[in-house]
């Protein structure tokens, strides 16, 4: 079980060399169980608290799908601050190997700290971690969680409810553009306490004239009954 372990240890109990190779693959890739049935139902009672979020965005009414997120202030609960403090550092080799390979300057530095700190110097400073719920009918368009031009390209998504058990519906979607070729889509059914770590903008896609430029969006399908909660953990700031 996950719940007696510092954060720390949960995320490294994910295999990250599988789990690069699952991103390289597919844009996305699952981690292990990070947090217990009970602490998600913890996270997702937040969403009550109003104090704890900056904003509320009404999807329909922006047209981004049907349902609701809330926007946390930068006084991230705990459990929220610790996992995205531990999944930096594991995500930045990552980042900076796509950045090689697809020749783009990598400006991340060695601690989430310091980049957030640029993100706030070049005018995005407002929390971008966002906790989401959609009920029956909901669903979240395909998009870009890009605010400017200071970028994380890789982020994470929680489930907080159980799929098949507390709702039905409702699969993380991603798409990926080809070069030369049509576009293709995957599915990709998250586990309640599991973590989602996929791609943001572009990724590199390996082609006969070396890597590409695959640009990728993500968006979840239509909730057919019950309520389903995730967590977004995106690692750069909003404008
Ligand atoms: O609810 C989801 O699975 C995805 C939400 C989303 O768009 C995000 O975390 O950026
Ligand atoms: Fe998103």
């Amino acid at each position: 079980m996950t719940d007696n372990l510092p954060y720390a240890k949960r995320v490294a109990q994910t295999d990250w060399a599988a789990l690069a190779g699952q991103l390289n693959e597919h844009g996305n890739a699952l981690t292990g169980p990070l947090l217990s049935p009970a602490e998600c139902l913890e996270i997702a009672a937040l969403y009550e608290e109003p104090d704890r979020f900056r904003t509320t965005v009404d999807m329909a009414r922006h047209r981004f799908g049907s349902g609701q997120y809330r926007y946390f202030t930068h006084e991230l609960p705990g459990p929220i601050r610790e996992l995205r403090d531990e999944f930096y550092p594991r995500l930045l080799p990552i980042a900076r190997d796509w950045a090689a390979k697809l020749g783009q300057p990598a400006p991340w530095p060695d601690s989430l700290q310091d980049w957030l700190r640029r993100c706030h110097e070049a005018g995005q400073s407002r929390s971008a971690q966002i906790l989401l719920r959609y009920g029956p009918g909901d669903w979240n368009a395909l998009h870009r969680d890009v605010f400017g031009d200071m970028l994380f390209p890789l982020q994470v998504v929680i489930g907080l409810d159980a799929p098949g058990v507390d709702f039905t519906g409702g699969e993380f979607l991603m798409t990926e553009q080809r070069p030369r070729a049509q576009t293709r889509g995957s599915a990709v059914v998250v586990p309640q306490g599991h973590g989602l770590v996929f791609t943001t903008r572009d990724r590199p896609v390996e082609t006969r004239r070396g890597w590409s430029n695959g640009p990728m969006r993500h968006g979840v399908s239509v909730v057919r009954s019950g309520l389903r909660r995730t967590l977004g953990l995106v690692f750069h700031d909003a404008a």
